[in-house]
């Protein structure tokens, strides 16, 4: 793992954006994988920044995201899929056709999960993956418990987690129970991945991220098996790291 330790979020979000505009200037075609959630969205506002001022288009980029809430219609506005296109693709040259996201409502759970680890497939391997960690390690929405082996799946989310994205929603009943999210071996498919972390309250996970082994109490740790992760992370995440792991 790469690890750059970068003064505070503004830094990080700059940094992440130099990659991800690298990886599509070398490869217009480029396939890459998103995450919502507060963490990539300064790089999301460089990425826009850098289409308007830079040059960079995403024309040809096709992009595919890594989970979505259970039930939410896709235009409800807290959908991954309204988050996405308010806070990216709308702002982009992006064809709205290469940008990929789970079903929350499809009628069969099941054959979402499966149509979408075969697009994939299909359209893989990602080329960079971007990545937000949650205070319980997780990664996607794949909580403590997933194994090493999942593809996408649904899954029920933690207690924690609920309460961490209750923020987003005007109470914490009406946040969804279940997501579909893509699975740790289909995380691990990418060719590159760039770990995102900012903030005091992530300290604790990015402690036991560098110090604890790999385990599936903490999903996270299964990026030390992936030959290419950068990860940037910010003083107030980083300062309770004593060891830094090899
Ligand atoms: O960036 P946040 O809002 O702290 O969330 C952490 C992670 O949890 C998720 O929201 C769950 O999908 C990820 O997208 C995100 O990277």
């Amino acid at each position: 793992m790469n690890i750059e330790i970068v003064e505070n979020y503004d830094e990080m979000s700059k940094l992440a954006a130099e990659i991800v505009e690298k990886q599509v200037v070398k490869n217009p075609r480029s396939i890459l994988g998103l995450a919502t959630g507060s963490t990539p969205m300064g790089l999301y506002s460089n990425m826009i920044e850098g289409f308007k001022n830079r040059g960079i288009s995403y024309k040809q980029v096709r992009t595919i995201n890594l989970d979505e809430y259970l039930g939410l219609n896709r235009n409800h506005p807290n959908s991954y899929h309204s988050f996405m296109h308010e806070n990216l693709f709308k702002h982009l040259d992006i064809q709205m056709r290469n940008t990929y996201l789970p079903e929350g409502q499809a009628a069969s759970v099941d054959e979402e999960c499966m149509r979408y680890e075969a697009l994939l497939d299909r359209i893989g391997p990602v080329h960079l993956q971007i990545l937000g960690m949650g205070t319980n390690g997780h990664i996607g929405f794949n909580e403590p418990g997933t194994p090493e082996d999942s593809l996408t799946h649904c899954i029920e989310l933690d207690e924690s987690t609920r309460n961490s994205n209750a923020r987003f929603f005007d109470s914490l009943d009406e946040v969804p129970t279940h997501a579909i999210t893509m699975g740790i071996e289909s995380i691990l498919k990418s060719d590159k991945i760039l770990l995102l972390v900012s903030g005091k309250e992530k300290a604790q996970a990015v402690k036991m991220l560098m110090e604890e082994p790999i385990s599936e109490d903490f999903p996270a740790s299964f990026l030390w098996k992936h030959e290419d992760v950068t990860f940037i992370v910010d003083q107030d995440a980083y300062h309770l790291v004593e060891t830094e792991r090899q």
